[in-house]
Parts: C-alpha cells; structure tokens; sequence
C-alpha cells in the first residue's frame, strides 16, 4: 500500500514536531488510512497487524480534536492493562509534548486514587485507563465524561475477552450520544461486531487487509519435545540465538513463577509479569525489562496485547496458547515497526493440532524446527568468539602479540595447534568469566547494599536454610547475621548477602559441600 509522509496530512504543526522528534517520516498503512477518516469526524473500526502503528493512528486525531481552553475530560482511551494503558498515555503525551496546555492522565487500578483524583480535579483533556479504575473514578464521581467527544477502545476485542463488556457498556451508557467512537485491534472476532452495532454510528472499517494475521518478518517456529526437555531447550536457544530481550509466555501464573526460579537459578537474568503480583513490583518488572537490567520477561497474556519494547528480538509460546488470537498478539511482541523477530512454540504431544488450528486462523507457515543439540550451543559460542577473534584481527594491533606466537612456532607448534588451543582457553575462560564476574552481580530486586548470588538445587535434594546459611557463616568466619539473608521462592533460590562479603561468601560456597551436598552457586547475571 501507497504510504504518505505525515506533512501530507493535515495535521497541526505542534504534532508535526513531536512526530519528527520521534523519529517517524512515513505514516504506517494504518495512519495513512486511518487518520484522515477519524480527522472527518466518522467512527472508525480499525484492523492492521501488530506493531504497525495503530496507537499513532488514533493518538493524532484525538489530540487534534482537543480544545486546551476546556478543562474537561474531552477523550477517554480505555485499554485492557494497566501496562497498556500506562504505554498508550506515554505515547500520547509524546505526540502532545508541544500542544501548549493540553494534559492527559493515565488511571488503573493497584494505583493510589487519591493521586488520581487530585490529578483529575485539576483539569485533565485526555485519560487513558483500564475499565475498573475508570468505573469507580465513575462512581465516586471523580470523573466527569458529560463533555466527551471521542471514547477509543484499544483491543477491544481483549476487553470483551476479559470480562469488561459490562463496564465499558456503563461507560459508554453515560457519554453523549455524540461522541466519535473508534475501536482498534490486530484481530477482530465477530463479538465486537454486536458492539460496534450497539455503540458506534455507521462505523466505518478501516482495515489494513493482508492474507496473514501476523507480519512476515517474524521467523515463526514450532518445536516438538517433552514436557520435561522445555527448560534445557529454552536455555539452549536463548544460548545459541543470544537475543538482546526476550519474552516468554506461560499459560499460568504458576508456570511463570516456576519458570522464573529455575532460569533465575540457571544465571538468567529473568523476571515474572502477572496478575498476582502487587502494582509496584509489576511496573518495576516492566520498567527494568525496557531498560534492559531484566533481559527475559516470563508472562502470562497480561504482557499479550499491545505491549511495545523496542528490543523485543525472540518470543516464546512456552505453553501453547489457549486461543489462536493469543498466538498473534503474544508473538507480535516482536517485529514491531519494521524491524525483525523470532517466534518459537514449544509443542507437547497432542497439542500438535491446537499449533494446526494456529496456522489456520494467521495464514501463515509455522517451521518445525528441531531441539537444538549441546553441540549447537557450543558451535554457537564458538562462532561468537571467532568473530571477536576477526574483529580484534582488523581493528587492534597485535606485534606484541605476534612476538609471542612465533617463540610457540619455532618450538615446533604449528599455527593452527596454537589458534585451537586458543580458542579452547578462551570459550573455557567465557564460561569462567559468566560464572565470576566481577562484583557487580546485576542484583535483580536485590535490597541497596546486598547482591544476590543464586543457588542451584537439585529439586530431590534436601537441603535446609539454616544449613546452608549456617556452613556459609561457618566457612568465611562471617557471625550468622551478617552473612545476609536466604529467600525462599517455591525453593531456595537465593542467599542475598551484603555487598563487601559477596565475594568471599560466593568463593566459600562454589564447590562447597553442605551436609554432604553439593550446591551449585551462580552469580545473578551469569548467562
Ligand atoms: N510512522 C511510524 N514510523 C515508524 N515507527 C512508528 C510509526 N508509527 C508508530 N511507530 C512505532 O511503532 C511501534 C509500534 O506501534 P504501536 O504500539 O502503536 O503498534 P500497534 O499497531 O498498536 O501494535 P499492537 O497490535 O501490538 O498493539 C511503536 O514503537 C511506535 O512508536
Ligand atoms: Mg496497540
């Protein structure tokens, strides 16, 4: 499809900044088609693949229509999670950063009200939230929708899925029958049809129309394996594929939590996204996931829909999803704005057809690809080293160095002899280096002042804490207290300890022998 550079739509010359401060030049297919329809004032059903911009179609037009001299709350953008809804106000307020008086609040629940309502009192344009934090902001009367011109639901589809209908028919109920009403997403079942008919008035379907559901530069793979081979599988393509950040969903909240400890134990760098998990703590995940301190985010499909991390590289369907939408938006995660990702799903026996009914509905060819073998790790650190070795052959000088081969040489080592053994030394040394480090341990959650060195137990082993606590205040001569603390997480995962001890406490308890046991001590960000 014909795109068009944003200049060629009429669009203020404040949002024309804020854009080329984004960096964007081309309008995606979806703003392109979208923004002028919405500018005309018709409600619009829009449709276009992930990551292709669909925040950006409707957020232009909403800050176009926003008169700043009233104070009222003229749009609200409901989305299905709080992250969302979080990312969505972000996105906004970046389109909106020269539009002089203009404010815009995000509002979801596990959120202090009283700072929303303070926030809402002083006069908000535009509020983003998820549909309880919305309805009780109703209720208490804290948010007045009596002047609303624009309402968007952004994965509509989702919300009806999560049981929203309700709420957002309340909230529609009381917005004026006026209002311009837009309604977005990647997939659209027939459900939002009934209230696309109910609320909008002869919606107008923008669509973004492709054969397949999902962007083609995401490689998508399938894997068939044992339920108990997933973990070492996992870590093996993690291993092999290196990926800058990646995201693996889980069918429960259970499995995050177990997948968590046991590649937490394994030295990754690894954190849980769900549902149970205090507000706090989900948007310090969330937070540390798109700086990169957490490079694997393990989650259930609350990180499913919309969710936008630039260095998103691989997903992994860890558990099959449920439902074939849940395939789309979990892998598109990846490949967003152009850019390319890998998508892999793990498959366990009969689930073989449920992967089949996936390929239906998104059109498009899912590769069986076999279990990586420990050979293919190794080939792949290997590759990673000699392309350091080319590197440091281009850009480093090396006489020194060269002085020193060629005494090896004239004992009779041949050249090859030595680069081999070179390697050898140094694909040992990596391993080595993972397992040290320095000090700086990456200390995921740790307390200020403590790192945290994580424990690898066979799960048949039966170790107890204060073993373990008191053979480590036995061995450094540390008195018990101070040797720092030991966190139970369904099992032992970590001991976390001050940070001028950690490297003693970490020497005393590699190879050390507890009771008999052996217990397997890694740094954090071991990987
Ligand atoms: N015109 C553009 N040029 C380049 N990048 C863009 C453009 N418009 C949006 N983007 C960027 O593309 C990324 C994906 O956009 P967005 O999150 O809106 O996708 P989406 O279509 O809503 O996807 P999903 O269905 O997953 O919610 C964002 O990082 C956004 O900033
Ligand atoms: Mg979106």
């Amino acid at each position: 499809m014909k795109t068009i550079k944003f200049n060629e739509l009429e669009i203020s010359k404040e949002i024309e900044r804020a854009i080329s401060d984004m960096g964007f030049e081309e309008a995606t297919p979806i703003q392109t088609k979208a923004i002028p329809e919405i500018l005309s004032g018709v409600d619009v059903l829009g449709q276009a693949q992930t990551g292709t911009g669909k925040t950006v179609a409707f957020g232009i037009p909403v800050l176009e229509r926003i008169d700043t001299n009233d104070k009222s709350v003229q749009t609200l953008i409901l989305c299905p999670t709080r992250e969302l809804a979080i990312q969505v106000s972000e996105e906004i307020k970046r389109l909106g950063k020269y539009i002089p008086g203009l404010k815009t609040l995000p509002v979801y629940g596990g959120q202090p009200i009283q700072r929303q309502i303070q926030a809402l009192n002083k006069g908000v344009q535009v509020v983003i939230g998820t549909p309880g934090r919305v309805m009780d902001h109703m209720r208490r009367k804290t948010l007045k929708l009596q002047n609303l011109k624009m309402v968007v639901l952004d994965e509509a589809d989702e919300m009806l899925n999560m049981g929203f209908r309700e709420d957002i028919e309340e909230i529609l109920d009381v917005t004026p029958k006026q209002r311009q009403t837009l309604l977005f997403s990647a997939t659209i079942p027939r459900a939002i049809l009934d209230i696309t008919k109910k609320y909008q008035k002869n919606a107008k379907t923008v669509k973004v129309v492709h054969r397949e559901l999902t962007v083609p530069n995401i490689e998508q793979y399938y894997i068939e394996l044992k339920k108990k081979n997933k973990l070492e599988i996992l870590t093996r393509l993690i291993d092999i594929h290196n990926p800058k950040l990646s995201l693996i969903f889980c069918n429960t909240k259970r499995m995050v939590d177990e997948l968590v400890v046991d590649l937490q134990g394994r030295g990754y760098f690894a954190d849980a996204l769900h549902g149970d998990l205090k507000q706090t703590q989900r948007d310090r995940v969330m937070n540390s996931f798109r700086n990169g301190n957490v490079d694997i985010l393990v989650a259930t499909d609350v990180a499913a829909r919309g969710i936008d991390v630039d260095d998103v590289e691989m997903v992994f369907n860890y558990d099959v999803p449920q439902d074939e939408e849940y395939y789309v938006h979990r892998i598109g995660r990846t490949g967003r704005a152009g850019r390319t990702g890998r998508a892999f799903t793990f498959v366990v026996g009969k689930e073989i057809y449920k992967l089949k009914n996936i390929q239906k509905y998104t059109k498009t060819k899912i590769s069986r690809e076999q279990a990586p073998s420990v050979n293919e790790v190794e080939e792949a650190k290997a590759d990673k080293i000699l392309n350091e070795i080319k590197e440091v052959i281009n850009n480093e000088k090396l006489s020194k160095e060269v002085n020193y081969i060629e005494k090896l040489l004239d004992d009779e080592y041949t050249s090859i002899d030595i680069a081999a053994a070179l390697l050898n030394l140094s694909m040992g040394r990596v391993e080595e280096k993972e397992d040290t480090s320095d000090m700086d341990f990456g200390n995921t959650g740790a307390e200020p002042g403590m790192v945290r060195l994580f424990i690898n137990i066979g799960k048949s082993q039966k170790v107890r804490v204060r073993d373990i606590l008191g053979a480590i205040a036995g061995e450094t001569g540390l008195p018990g207290e101070v040797v720092g603390k030991i966190d139970i997480y369904d099992k032992f995962t970590f001991v976390e300890v001050p940070k001028e001890n950690g490297q003693k406490v970490l020497d005393v308890m590699k190879n050390n022998k507890i009771k008999g046991k052996k217990i397997n001590i890694e740094p954090a960000n071991s990987k």
